[in-house]
């Protein structure tokens, strides 16, 4: 029997059950094994964290087994949020625990953690301190050289009064994995009191609330006592020149207790932390050490100075605190779509992260949209001089959609696609950002957002050959059975909010329709997926020049600090839609030149029937490159040749864009029965009669294991596939749902910045082998299925039959194909605001 007990990296935990928790990371394990003896890994690395837990295990391990042979282990990745990691104590030990529990109390109940490890042969590594992770022992002293160190004296008083119990830290080497290297170390005292105003100096002489403390501000944590505090927690600290205190703000995860986590959802709060040090010298100190490390800092006059009460001795002394360098704080513009989520976006924003971003001293210029189509036009006519540090979405995909469609559709569309987007997720579903940065709760979004970095994203185009009209995605393009659903959904999208969708799910898989398309692929090269893997390993050492918090653009000579900084006024809300509406882009160069090779290929085989007036030359290649790929090469030398925005008046994509959507909600608009509205849900069309191409969908017996590739047509690199498909989806990542309950992945081999679309077939009709794949989806083992085809490919064309419904979905919204559509990624990438939580690992 194997009892173990696990350490989990918690961002977005739920740890209750180890199955649920099987997508995360384990950071560190302690197993207990009856067979070979107790085995211990890591555990100097988490006992400051999960100080109490761990030593009761200790204490229980001790007395459980005779001999204890801890060593470490390099194979577990280093934890990296370490203030986040959480004991899960799974029912096995659990029961061990609650078996022993008497005998701890009687022999154990006031051993340390010292003794407890001195016991489990653990005391030589420590008292040599040959541990190079961060360990936090009460009574430990540390003997550390601080970089910085200040020291309780001189003013120090208020510390020899105020006799507490002192805690001690040892947090291991200075260049420890685990807390970066130090910044600054010395005593501070802790005032407890709940509400601090900055500018209330904390009385000394009351000494209930103040706790004295050895504290170490490293460059990933302030660590105090046996709390560890990580600075990707910590949104600003406010600090009022010439005084001996500051404050910390932050939004530590609250952890639930362990016997309610099964019910109770963690979350981020709020937590002021007032430290008072022992001379305004010091606490200027530790506010620049924290400036030091990108924390936003408040930064007032002197109180008295504030309030007229000069004296010569202040102004004196304020004239060496006046610079305390902080970053700049940004201006950004923030689009709210008040229909997002119920109707509950603008509490969100208003109530839970506009005070983050107060703190953190942001600029915000907040504009509600009025209508569909607001945000587009607000992208599309926004002045980036008012909002140089990006622009914040809150909302669902739908309206990232349309702010990114906004802003390539501009002139001057290389700029545009380097404006930073920030995500706060408040719609029904925010697959980008959850999928993307892995946050998915509007706090912790705001909190990605203050901290900066960008992380490059794939943006895909969807041209519609016939007519030029291209609309572009960040998430996945669908066509089937789903964009049906997303179809249908909008008519339920007030009675039911989110579960529309499932609601349209159920009622259309009941009256499911077969679907018919002519598809061509172009696969990935293997030697292109194999340089790729290559750069992504080389990409991990050059990540931190992609994150840098200061970006400059290197377009139009505007300078853009997106260490965030800058914003002054924001264009009207107003709809300017008739500009919107007509602007155009050129095509079919972009979204067909994959390669020189691929585009003359594609070319060949298209019936584009193309507009002289839209075909613009384009500027030379090399100059295009304004935001370098993160995986792989940028496709700007693979004949990328832009987008330009085109005179209104001579463009259509808008236009059709908008008429798709009519059509749309004039169809919706005819409630009826589902079943009547449907009339092809079970007519088979015939495709060969209306197609007059041969080549069927996959036989039937695929399902029985044999994938045969009857069907399948090679010509050059594009495979061509023709027949049946419950779905077609394109994916630009991996495409994790919000709603879903167990974490389903769509794409489970998809990244958002690999330079290829994920494409996923599900071959064949009816529902039996719909709701395999979606049964299976759930699992996570729908690729498994014999009828489901995964391929990476660059670029997709598509065709639906004649009978077949013609809806297409990108990133959730709906728009009509007529004739064939071509899903290509474009060369440059745009950036989303936020590090994803591999980066902040590294
Ligand atoms: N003020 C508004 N009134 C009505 N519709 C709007 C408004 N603002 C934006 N929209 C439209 O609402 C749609 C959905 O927006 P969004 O994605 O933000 O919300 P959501 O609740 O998550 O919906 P979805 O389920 O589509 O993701 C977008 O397509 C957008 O065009």
């Amino acid at each position: 029997m194997i009892h173990s007990i696990l350490f989990f990296n918690t961002i977005h935990h739920f740890p209750t059950h180890f199955l649920r928790l099987r997508h995360h990371t384990p950071t560190a394990a302690v197993t207990v094994d009856n067979r070979r003896g107790p085995t211990i890994s890591n555990v100097y690395h988490l006992i400051s964290f999960a100080y109490t837990s761990l030593n009761h295990l200790l204490r229980l391990a001790a007395d459980h087994f005779s001999s204890f042979s801890p060593f470490m282990l390099d194979e577990y990745p280093s934890i990296a949020s370490f203030a986040m990691v959480e004991l899960v104590v799974p029912e096995a030990v659990k029961y061990m625990l609650q078996k022993n529990s008497g005998s701890f109390s009687k022999s154990n109940s006031f051993r340390t953690p010292q003794q407890a490890l001195r016991n489990l042969n653990c005391c030589s590594q420590i008292s040599t301190g040959q541990q190079t992770s961060p360990v936090v022992f009460p009574e430990k002293r540390t003997k550390n050289k601080a970089s910085r160190r200040t020291e309780a004296s001189g003013n120090g008083d208020d510390f020899k009064k105020t006799k507490r119990e002192e805690h001690r830290i040892d947090i291991g080497g200075e260049q420890s994995d685990l807390l970066g290297y130090e910044v600054i170390s010395g005593k501070l005292v802790l005032d407890k009191r709940k509400t601090i105003k900055p500018t209330e100096e904390p009385n000394s002489t009351e000494t209930t609330h103040l706790d004295t403390v050895d504290a170490k501000l490293t460059s990933k944590a302030l660590v105090w006592g046996s709390y560890v505090l990580s600075l990707d927690d910590v949104v600003s600290v406010s600090y009022n020149n010439g005084l001996r205190h500051f404050i910390v703000h932050s939004y530590p995860i609250k952890k639930p207790s362990y016997s309610l986590s099964c019910f109770s959802k963690s979350g981020r709060s709020r937590k002021d932390f007032c430290f008072l040090a022992s001379t305004p010298d010091e606490a200027f100190q530790w506010v620049t050490g924290f400036a030091d490390q990108h924390c936003f800092v408040n930064y007032s006059s002197h109180p008295l100075v504030s309030s007229k009460k000069q004296d010569s001795e202040i102004l004196a002394s304020d004239f060496s605190y006046l610079h305390v360098k902080s970053k700049h704080p940004p201006r950004m513009l923030v689009i709210l779509n008040p229909r997002s989520g119920r109707g509950r976006s603008g509490k969100v924003f208003h109530n839970l992260v506009e005070p983050i971003f107060k703190l953190a001293g942001f600029k915000l210029e907040v504009v509600k949209t009025t209508s569909a189509g607001h945000a587009r036009n607000l992208a599309f006519n926004v002045d980036f001089s008012t909002c140089p540090d990006g622009i914040i979405c809150v909302g669902g995909d739908g309206i990232i959609n349309e702010v990114l469609n906004g802003l390539l559709c501009r002139d001057n569309q290389k700029e545009a696609i380097s404006i930073p987007i920030g995500i706060i997720p408040a719609g029904s579903d925010n697959s980008l950002v959850w999928t993307v940065l892995g946050v998915r709760d509007p706090v912790s979004a705001a909190l990605a957002i203050v901290k900066g970095g960008l992380t490059a994203t794939d943006v895909f185009a969807v041209e519609w050959v016939q007519t030029g009209v291209i609309h572009f995605g960040m998430t996945v393009s669908y066509f089937g059975f789903i964009s049906d659903v997303l179809e249908l959904s909008e008519r339920y999208q007030k009675r039911f909010g989110p579960l529309r969708y499932f609601v349209a799910g159920v009622l259309k898989f009941l009256c499911l329709p077969k679907y018919s398309y002519e598809l061509e692929y172009l696969p990935a090269s293997r030697e292109e997926n194999l340089e790729r893997q290559a750069e992504a390993d080389k990409d991990i050492a050059d990540m931190s020049d992609l994150y840098t918090d200061v970006m400059r653009s290197h377009t139009d000579g505007i300078p853009r600090a997106s260490s965030l900084s800058s914003i002054d006024s924001i264009m009207t809300p107003g709809r300017s839609g008739v500009e919107m509406d007509t602007c155009s882009t050129e095509p079919s160069d972009y979204v067909r030149a994959i390669d020189p090779k691929s585009k003359r290929l594609s070319s060949s085989r298209s019936t584009v029937t193309s507009d002289p007036e839209v075909i613009h030359p384009q500027p030379s290649l090399s100059s295009a490159s304004n935001w370098p790929r993160t995986r792989s090469k940028s496709r700007t030398d693979k004949g990328w040749s832009g987008l330009t925005s085109q005179d209104p008046t001579r463009s259509s994509w808008g236009n059709i864009g908008a008429n798709d959507k009519e059509d749309i909600s004039s169809t919706l608009s005819d409630p009826g029965p589902i079943w009547d509205a449907e009339p092809k849900w079970d007519t088979e069309p015939n495709w060969e009669m209306e197609n007059p191409i041969e080549l069927p969908g996959p036989p039937e017996d695929v399902e029985n294991g044999e994938r045969r590739e009857t069907g399948v047509r090679m010509e050059t690199n594009w495979v061509v596939k023709k027949g049946k498909f419950l779905g077609i989806l394109a994916c630009n990542h991996s495409c994790k749902t919000v709603q879903s309950l167990s974490s389903q992945v769509v794409a489970p081999k998809a990244e958002h910045d690999d330079d290829t679309l994920d494409l996923l077939l599900v071959h064949g009709s009816g529902r039996l082998r719909l709701l395999r794949f979606f049964l299976l989806l759930q699992m996570g083992r729908h690729l498994s299925l014999p009828y489901v085809e995964y391929v990476k490919v660059k670029s997709v064309k598509l065709k639906p039959g004649k009978s077949t419904h013609n809806g297409c979905g990108i990133d959730g919204e709906l728009f009509r194909i007529s004739g064939q559509v071509v899903a290509s990624l474009l060369p440059d990438q745009c950036r989303l605001i936020g590090r994803p939580p591999s980066s902040n690992a590294k």
